[in-house]
């Protein structure tokens, strides 16, 4: 078998390395403290520290079950570590917050309001006028690019297009965070390719910084800064990749030796033999000796 030449993922180019360190010297936006989980006796998160900065895409990644959802809740607020602590822009995390915009797989927009009430929904929640809620979620609307769709019901629109209101209606609080727990997940893979795209030109253009969760490790690389990678048994951070693709990011991309040496390393870590060892399969055979496929 043929076996790919492919640099090291740490290698990074000049313009590449010159990027981290801009992004380094950015403001620290999200500080996690020696953050633990325990559900009963499961220990789902086991001493997690790390930093952000503002602006930064992070996208979290791990094998099932290791705590990436966990994590994102408990920056959301929406659950509360076991010990350590989260603190946005210097305070602390105690419950969910305008401060943080969340978007998840299932579609969550109010079936029963168009997209711009949908839009307009947290805005007039949050003391804005009907006049000025109206005016700021057509901003928002016209940057996920439906203002064709303004008066659509979601279930008028396409599984992208419900994630495109998704992503206005968490940008329209002005989060200082966009949490994303695999928005994508449930589209088809044409479809999410696109949003990907979108999602990047939208981050371009608005200041938020990103944490989003997927298992999909093409869709990591495209889109972060930093991979966060955590493990299981026992739970942990196994590295914190600096992606080395240059940015603007496109599909050309993914078959770049950068790309590719980046996978190999997001494979090894997730998919290695501890995870094989963890799993192994029972020696059943329900075919008949000699009746191979391989
Ligand atoms: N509310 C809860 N009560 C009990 N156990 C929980 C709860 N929430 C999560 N867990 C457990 O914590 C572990 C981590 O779950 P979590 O959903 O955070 O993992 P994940 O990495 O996001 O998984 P997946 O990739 O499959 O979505 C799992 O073993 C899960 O069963």
């Amino acid at each position: 078998m043929q076996t790919l030449n492919l640099p090291s993922h740490l290698d990074q180019s000049p313009e590449v390395a010159a990027r981290f360190s801009k992004l380094k010297s950015r403001p620290v936006i999200l500080d996690v403290n020696h953050l633990n989980k325990t559900f009963h006796t499961h220990t789902t998160l086991n001493d997690i520290s790390l930093q952000v900065f503002r602006r930064e895409f992070m996208c979290v990644v791990g094998p099932s079950g290791c705590g990436k959802s966990t994590l994102i809740r408990i920056i959301a607020g929406l659950e509360t570590p076991t010990s350590g602590d989260v603190l946005l822009e210097g305070t602390q995390v105690s419950a969910p917050g305008s401060d943080r915009g969340m978007v998840f797989q299932g579609y969550t927009l109010f079936p029963w309001l168009t997209v711009k009430k949908n839009v307009m929904f947290g805005l007039e929640i949050g003391g804005r006028s009907s006049t000025e809620s109206e005016s700021e979620a057509r901003q928002w609307i016209d940057l996920v690019g439906l203002s064709k769709f303004e008066n659509s019901y979601p279930h008028e629109l396409s599984g992208g297009m419900k994630q495109r209101v998704a992503i206005a209606r968490a940008l329209a609080n002005n989060p200082r965070i966009l949490l994303m727990d695999e928005p994508f997940g449930a589209l088809d893979a044409q479809t999410r390719c696109k949003m990907q795209s979108y999602l990047l030109e939208i981050w371009k253009r608005v200041d938020v910084t990103i944490m989003f969760v997927t298992h999909d490790l093409d869709e990591a690389i495209y889109l972060s800064d930093r991979i966060l990678v955590l493990g299981t048994n026992p739970s942990r951070i196994m590295e914190v990749i600096e992606v080395p693709v240059p940015r603007p990011r496109s599909s050309s991309q993914f078959l770049s030796p950068e790309f590719l040496a980046t996978k190999a390393r997001l494979e090894e870590l997730i998919h290695g033999p501890e995870e094989a060892e963890a799993m192994p399969l029972p020696k059943i055979r329900l075919t008949h000796a000699g009746d191979d496929v391989e």
